[in-house]
């Protein structure tokens, strides 16, 4: 399978005068035996492994060398960087150089730790998969980010919630004896792109995976993953003292409980030294949690913190709570939550926020919580995993959308308090700064099922480490290096995965609307859907009704734009100024209602919707003519899929106007094609509806 080296193929290269400049400035591999570490062994290793692939048979300069390893490990190194006075004073910094005299050149990969040296490994192949030129070689880079985390929603069965691409990469069955090859590619993939984290269950899950038979195969695969700098992490269910230690209560101020827990965590940390902490769901959708006890979420998280403290471990606590009784616009629940605890969380403690404050969706506003917990350090928690996004069929390139909300403004130091700026500590200066993505790996010979999906396993891991980073950026490296770097490969591709959010949104949720997927499963449309309890199912959030369409978050309505910093709010309560992405998510406006374009509401609906439909039609145009230029199996599989896209764009559409014209009472415009069905149609068919399905639990 040609998608399983993802982006890490190191195919040779193919034009002779980027391979001759190679050739000549890239000498042999000098690295010092002594303090050789697991981790510099497989830096040595992934850049063996790299020159050979990309520099095939050719013959390599003797006159130049290629020095790796850090100044305190390799004394020619130390030599090198006293004279050019540099110094690392931040962690994990890798240093990469060309030093040109003549016919000798001398590269240098280093950094501040093994670690980073591994990091410069990655960075220099990338620049060489990438045809990037020798002469003037110098990368300099540090994560802005101390936690670059993975969250798989596995479970031990190995299924995986919200993803389709296989069963859970973890072989509990044969773990702790076997270890699969694959588990090291894996790693490699995290580490090349900077993701120093991974937790490996479900937040969901029940609290087995903390039984010592458990632990047992959980250090496995951390000692597998360590020499790549990749801490493990766990789920731990609130409830877990009951279940698996027998005690009546999980109550977390009381003595016997913490001592459980500081009891499991002490374990734990004889089995994984270097465990990374837990991930904890509580009070949310059924999961048990502190407030049953009376207590908050901060009792909770700091209890957890506290037995994790002595050990160098961090508790990521969610803020994605989301009750079984309604008492408020599900928009609001975090915030209200959240805010009141603000300055009770230990330092170790960290609430990890959605990008946006419902739950995913294809475009969502960023979360009103982000700059409004001074003294919390809040964890951003994309979802890489494309849950409301058309699972791994669609084809939909997530960097753009984690952009939106990297850039947005919360104002909450005033302008410029970016998303990405509350993040990473510098608005309010905090430790422990974390980047958690819902990943989309699993066991497909490909790992992620779309071919292009990897694209945002990829995007995630390079904005955790930089956001600063821009999409177009992202999406070029990753097709050199995933595809090849002829121009029109480079160009077609990155055109489509570009256009490619945008257009799913287009589709499926235009103008703000938000969670009209039909009924269990979060892959179709379902506007219609109308039963059980009310913010479970569509209408409850489009609101159509024959006046407009909309859900009215502002002061007449339930005012959950009131819990954003007063410039947004004053930007955003005006129909006529919020920024047309996000119109219905904020406010109820009439069919009739004036857009920029000058068109009305239901003609600019429908207009996109149409414009959607259009895009992916365009797309397989684009996509046919690279026929021959990329390898047959990948070239055929994504054409295969953006068919199905095609098909399920026109279904979006057609269900989506069909239903909404029912209130509307207007004609389509004359430019779109109109649903070729009546809505019956559309209710009644269940293609989306597989019993036993894996999206059955979409
Ligand atoms: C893991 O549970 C998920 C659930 O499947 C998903 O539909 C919901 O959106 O979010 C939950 C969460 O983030 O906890």
């Amino acid at each position: 399978e040609d998608g399983y080296r993802l982006w890490l193929r190191y195919e040779s290269i193919q034009k002779q005068e980027i391979l001759d400049s190679y050739l000549s400035n890239i000498g042999t591999v000098d690295i010092a035996q002594k303090d050789l570490n697991p981790t510099l062994r497989v830096a040595a290793d992934e850049l063996q492994k790299g020159l050979s692939g990309l520099l095939g048979s050719g013959e390599r300069s003797n006159k130049s060398r290629l020095l790796i390893g850090t100044a305190s490990q390799n004394p020619k190194i130390a030599k090198i960087l006293e004279k050019q006075n540099t110094n690392f004073d931040q962690k994990d910094e890798y240093l990469v150089f060309a030093d040109s005299k003549s016919k000798q050149t001398t590269i240098v990969i280093t950094g501040s730790s093994d670690q980073a040296v591994l990091y410069g490994v990655f960075a220099f192949l990338r620049h060489l998969q990438t045809h990037q030129p020798i002469e003037g070689l110098s990368l300099r880079s540090a994560p802005r980010v101390e936690n670059r985390i993975l969250n798989h929603w596995d479970n031990l069965t190995r299924t995986i919630e919200r993803s389709m691409s296989g069963a859970s990469l973890w072989n509990w069955f044969d773990l702790p004896y076997y270890i699969e090859p694959y588990y090291i590619d894996y790693a490699r993939a995290c580490a090349s792109v900077g993701i120093n984290g991974t937790v490996l269950t479900n937040v969901n899950a029940n609290s087995t995976v903390l039984h010592p038979q458990f632990i047992e195969k959980v250090a496995a695969l951390a000692d597998t993953f360590r020499p790549y700098g990749i801490r493990v992490y766990l789920t731990a269910r609130f409830s877990a003292p009951i279940e698996l230690g027998g005690l009546d209560s999980a109550d977390p101020l009381d003595p016997v409980v913490i001592k459980w827990w500081n009891d499991k965590v002490a374990e734990i940390y004889e089995y994984v030294p270097d465990f990374g902490g837990f991930l904890v769901k509580a009070n949310s959708e059924g999961q048990p949690g502190p407030q049953k006890y009376g207590r908050d979420h901060a009792d909770g998280a700091n209890m957890l913190a506290d037995a994790l403290a002595p050990h160098g471990g961090i508790v990521m606590w969610r803020a994605f709570v989301y009750d079984f009784e309604i008492k408020e616009d599900r928009h609001k629940q975090a915030y209200t939550e959240f805010t009141n605890l603000d300055g009770r969380f230990r330092e170790n403690a960290i609430v990890q926020t959605k990008n946006g404050a419902i739950d995913f969706m294809p475009r969502e506003p960023y979360h009103p919580l982000f700059g409004a917990t001074p003294e919390t350090t809040q964890a951003l928690e994309l979802q890489i995993t494309q849950e409301y996004l058309g699972g791994d069929v669609h084809l939909a390139y997530l960097a753009p959308m984690w952009r939106e909300v990297l850039n947005a403004d919360t104002f909450a130091q005033g302008k410029g308090s970016t998303v990405a700026k509350v993040i990473d500590g510098s608005v309010f200066s905090h430790k422990n700064t974390t980047f958690a993505g819902v990943s989309n790996a699993g066991n497909e010979r490909n790992w992620t099922g779309h071919p292009i999906a990897a694209s945002n396993w990829y995007a995630f891991g390079r904005l955790a480490w930089d956001h600063t980073l821009s999409s177009e950026q992202i999406a070029d490296e990753w097709i050199r290096m995933t595809f090849n770097n002829q121009s029109e490969v480079v160009d077609t591709i990155a055109n489509i995965m570009l256009a490619s959010h945008q257009t799913v949104v287009d589709y499926s949720m235009p103008l703000g609307l938000h969670h009209i997927m039909a009924e269990g499963h979060h892959y179709g449309p379902g506007p219609w859907f109308d039963q059980g309890r009310p913010d479970w199912t569509s209408v409850y959030y489009h609101r159509a009704d024959e006046a407009g369409i909309g859900f009215d978050r502002t002061e007449s309505g339930t005012n959950a734009l009131g819990q954003y910093f007063p410039e947004r709010v004053a930007k955003w309560s005006d129909p006529e100024q919020i920024d047309e992405r996000y119109l219905l998510w904020f406010h109820h406006v009439s069919w009739d209602f004036e857009m920029d374009s000058g068109e009305t509401l239901w003609n600019e609906l429908c207009l996109t919707y149409q414009r959607g439909v259009n895009d992916v039609a365009k797309w397989i145009q684009e996509w046919d003519g690279l026929s021959g230029k990329i390898d047959a199996q990948r070239h055929a599989r994504v054409a295969a899929m953006l068919i199905r896209q095609h098909a399920d764009a026109i279904f979006w559409k057609d269900a989506c106007l069909s239903y909404f014209q029912t209130f509307s009472k207007r004609p389509y415009p004359k430019s779109i094609t109109p649903p070729e069905n009546d809505l019956e149609h559309y209710k009644n068919f269940k293609l989306y509806h597989v019993p036993g399905h894996p999206a059955e639990q979409w």
